[in-house]
């Protein structure tokens, strides 16, 4: 499990630890940590060595910009030829500084001659003290860094990007590898920062010791899922195994319950009944779905719900939002959901919106969605009373129950964003319900699973719903055989 904890408690933590320890010991620890990583990039790509290698440091007026400075003070030690570009002269971190200076490192004259010739860009502008983006003196030095063709490395955060909420307000510095301390922050998990810190790699300053138990935010690994896939045992039949009940499709939308369908299926569901009125459809595809064309209230029992793919304006939403099992709402069984109705369910409840649907539920536009992710849910989940996964690049899982960490999942691809995809999603994670996973780890573990599914069906090219639908389970293979 990856995990994440706010600024407010790493900040915490931080005091904590630090009244514990000789004066800037936890810096030198974060600057060792970086400079190590830093010297491995220089010795897998060009110059293929510390000694002699150009390092440009971004500079900033805080602790960030510490780190760097002692990082470079250490790279200098061993050869590499150390340039600090101070983007706030005067209010650089001044031991560090003094460091650097000692070591053999300078303070660059130009910035945009040093950062052409670099091989290697350390961004210490900003860490978790970085509010509203870059500013305007540090755009156009961010961007030649970006621009030279050097490996840019961000300390602690991509700087620009809003540490505990992952948003990107104005301009941030994408980098090709973040090197973060103590703990990832909310940022190294959620789009759209994310994306921007690269790969991330986390050295231990000995912080986990004063961090609370309970995370923000965490991130599920192949493990944690791998023990959470129901797998049937000698005891199991396909009713212990979960019937899965989808109220799915219309006359307009036909394949939206054929695709439904067909992630129920892989998802392990033990039988799976299909209610409306894409019956034929359904069968002509997956002849071992039980067909029903009645209202869900008489199609008999099932183990959960799953409601809303394709289903336009048919009914439905009412009886499976009354019903006295997990239900699974999604799509267009969103659409002018009673707020009311779902608080007073007795089982669990999972809704599964998209940006757009989101941004319907909430009554704010849908780019506010977007650039803020991780409140948007929590706020979803508030109201509603209910577990709720947003889609989107990273897919982010809130439980009504704020003591409990809001997990993100990343295993995706943008191949995913095709048509239908969502539908296959809904199915199998309606399959996890029913198997009796709660509505957090079946929104998790299905998304997971599908991001994989949609990554093994792309490889590099576009693929379809269907064909995600038919690499879940080799992606599930892949997470059940282990690391
Ligand atoms: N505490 C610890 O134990 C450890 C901490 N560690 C390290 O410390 C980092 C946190 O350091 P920090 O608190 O000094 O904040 P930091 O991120 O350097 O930036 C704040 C400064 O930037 C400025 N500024 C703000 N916004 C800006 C913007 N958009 N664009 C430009 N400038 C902006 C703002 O100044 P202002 O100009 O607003 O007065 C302020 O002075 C943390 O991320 C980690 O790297 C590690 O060594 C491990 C041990
Ligand atoms: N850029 C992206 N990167 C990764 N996954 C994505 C991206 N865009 C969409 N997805 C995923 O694709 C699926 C699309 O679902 P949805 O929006 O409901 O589509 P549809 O309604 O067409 O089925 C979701 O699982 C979502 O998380
Ligand atoms: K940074």
């Amino acid at each position: 499990m990856r995990t994440a904890y706010s600024v407010e408690t790493v900040r915490a933590a931080e005091r904590e630890l630090m009244d514990r320890l000789p004066d800037g010991v936890l810096m030198q620890r974060a600057a060792a940590g970086l400079a190590a990583a830093c010297a491995d990039l220089l010795r897998r790509r060009a110059p293929g060595r510390v000694y002699g290698a150009r390092v440009v440091l971004l500079v900033g007026s805080g602790d960030n910009g510490g780190d760097a400075l002692y990082a470079g003070a250490r790279l200098a030690r061993r050869g590499a030829g150390v340039a600090a570009v101070l983007l706030a002269p005067g209010r650089a971190h001044a031991p560090g500084l003094t460091a650097l200076l000692a070591a053999g490192g300078r303070v660059a004259d130009d910035p945009f001659d040093a950062t052409a010739a670099a091989d290697l860009v350390i961004d210490g502008i900003t860490g978790i003290g970085g509010r509203g983006g870059l500013r305007p003196d540090a755009v156009p030095v961010a961007r030649a860094a970006r621009g030279s063709g050097a490996v840019v490395v961000a300390v602690d955060l991509p700087s620009g990007v809003e540490a505990g909420s992952g948003e990107v307000v104005g301009e941030a510095l994408r980098a090709d590898a973040t090197v973060t301390f103590g703990t990832y922050k909310p940022a190294h998990l959620i789009d759209p920062a994310r994306e921007y810190a690269g790969a991330v790699r986390l050295v231990d300053i000995g912080l986990g010791a004063v961090l609370p138990s309970v995370p923000e935010l965490e991130a599920l690994q192949h493990a944690d899922v791998a023990r959470l896939l129901p797998v049937p045992t000698g005891e199991s039949d396909k009713y212990r195994r979960g019937v899965l009940g989808i109220v799915a499709g219309s006359a307009r939308y036909p394949g939206a319950a054929v695709l439904a369908v067909a992630g129920a299926l892989r998802g392990g569901a033990g039988a799976v009944r299909y209610v409306g009125p894409a019956g034929d459809a359904v069968i002509a595809r997956f002849p071992e779905t039980l067909v029903h064309t009645g209202p869900p209230a008489k199609a008999g029992r099932v183990q959960a719900w799953v409601v809303g793919p394709g289903l336009g304006d048919e009914p439905g939403v009412r009886d499976a939002v009354a019903s006295d099992v997990p239900v699974l709402i999604d799509a267009d069984g969103l659409r002018g959901l009673d707020a009311a109705a779902v608080r007073a369910r007795t089982a669990p409840t999972l809704l599964t919106p998209h940006a757009g649907e989101a941004a319907a539920l909430l009554g704010i536009p849908r780019e506010e969605v977007e650039s803020a992710r991780l409140t948007s849910v929590r706020e979803l989940a508030a109201r509603y009373g209910a577990t709720v996964l947003l889609k989107g690049s990273t897919t982010l899982v809130a439980s009504p129950d704020t003591s409990e960490p809001v997990r993100a999942n990343a295993t995706g691809t943008p191949w995913l964003a095709t048509a239908g995809s969502g539908d296959v999603l809904s199915g199998l994670m309606g399959s996890l319900l029913a198997a009796g996973l709660t509505a957090l780890d079946a929104g998790s573990v299905g998304a997971y699973v599908h991001g994989l599914a949609g990554r093994l069906a792309a490889r590099g090219a576009p693929t379809s719903a269907e064909g995600v639908a038919a690499s879940v389970p080799a992606a599930w293979r892949d997470i059940a055989s282990g690391p």
